[in-house]
């Protein structure tokens, strides 16, 4: 549906360009936000050139946790075992370095320096992914990092998280891990490390207390084997079991789906 949503919504004049195109043409359309879009029933099934939106709000899954705590890891784990959707933050953002694109440049200084990129920016890279995708269950990797990308996300998606993780690792083993992560990152440094660290704590603690207080927060201690952590990760996600084990949204019959085996 938002693939058909896209390839009609092309027309949409590009003074649109900051909404997205399904955004736009749901607003256009329908005067729907994307919270009421995937609420809101507009027609009856089979009602010829109505369009239906997304039944059900996405399953979301905020995963939090300081440089080098495994969150990457453990969302490699968890959607073998749930079949979720990854969507990390940090590689949506160096997509945007390697894509040259116009934040191009302005994020690689931030992330060179450990500090958080605008919060539009990353939302909206974000936000594009989840209109984008034919499935309804999201792993948020990496994001949000501040209280201000928090209420951005709520503002501009119109989603709340079902689960937020926070992964609890003691800085010297993050230090550790990313020092030998090998991946030719530009942050993966000793001088970078101990910015992001103290941004972590200034800033990404505040978005953890918030989910903590609004009872979403599942704390994982995140020393150990990569499996002794799954263990603890695993149940959490069993009292959605039902939630994630539906149909993906878009009728897999739809000409306009392509085949995603
Ligand atoms: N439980 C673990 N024990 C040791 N090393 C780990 C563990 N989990 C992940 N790593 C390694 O630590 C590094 C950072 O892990 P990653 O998942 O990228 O963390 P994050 O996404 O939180 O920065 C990677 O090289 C990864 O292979
Ligand atoms: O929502 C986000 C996610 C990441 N980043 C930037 O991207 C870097 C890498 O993020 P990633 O999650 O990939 O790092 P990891 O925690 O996995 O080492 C961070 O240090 C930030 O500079 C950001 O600004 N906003
Ligand atoms: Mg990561």
């Amino acid at each position: 549906m938002w693939r058909r949503v896209a390839s009609l919504s092309s027309t949409i004049s590009s003074s649109s360009r900051s909404l997205s195109r399904n955004q736009v043409f749901f607003q256009a359309a329908f005067g729907l936000s994307i919270r009421e879009s995937y609420a809101t029933e507009i027609s009856k099934p089979g009602e010829e050139g109505v369009l239906r939106p997304k039944e059900k709000a996405p399953f979301i899954t905020f995963v939090l946790g300081g440089p080098g705590s495994g969150k990457g890891t453990q969302c490699e784990k968890i959607v073998e075992t749930f079949g979720l959707t990854h969507l990390s933050a940090g590689d949506l953002l160096r997509r945007e370095i390697a894509m040259h694109t116009q934040n191009g440049a302005m994020i690689l200084n931030l992330i060179k320096d450990g500090k958080i990129v605008p919060s539009e920016v990353t939302v909206k890279l974000l936000q594009k992914e989840l209109e984008s995708s034919n499935s309804s269950k999201f792993l948020i990797d990496g994001f949000p990092r501040t209280e201000e990308n928090r209420v951005a996300f709520e503002r501009i998606v119109g989603a709340d998280p079902d689960v937020v993780l926070f992964f609890d690792c003691p800085e010297e083993e993050m230090v550790k891990r990313v020092l030998n992560r090998n991946q030719g990152r530009v942050d993966d440094n000793i001088t970078t490390m101990k910015k992001r660290l103290k941004i972590f704590e200034a800033l990404n603690r505040p978005v953890i207390d918030y989910y903590k207080n609004k009872g979403k927060l599942y704390t994982i201690n995140a020393i150990g084997t990569v499996d002794d952590i799954f263990k603890q990760v695993l149940p959490i996600f069993t009292p959605f079991e039902e939630q994630l084990k539906q149909s993906r949204h878009v009728n897999p019959k739809s000409p306009l789906v392509e085949n995603s085996s």
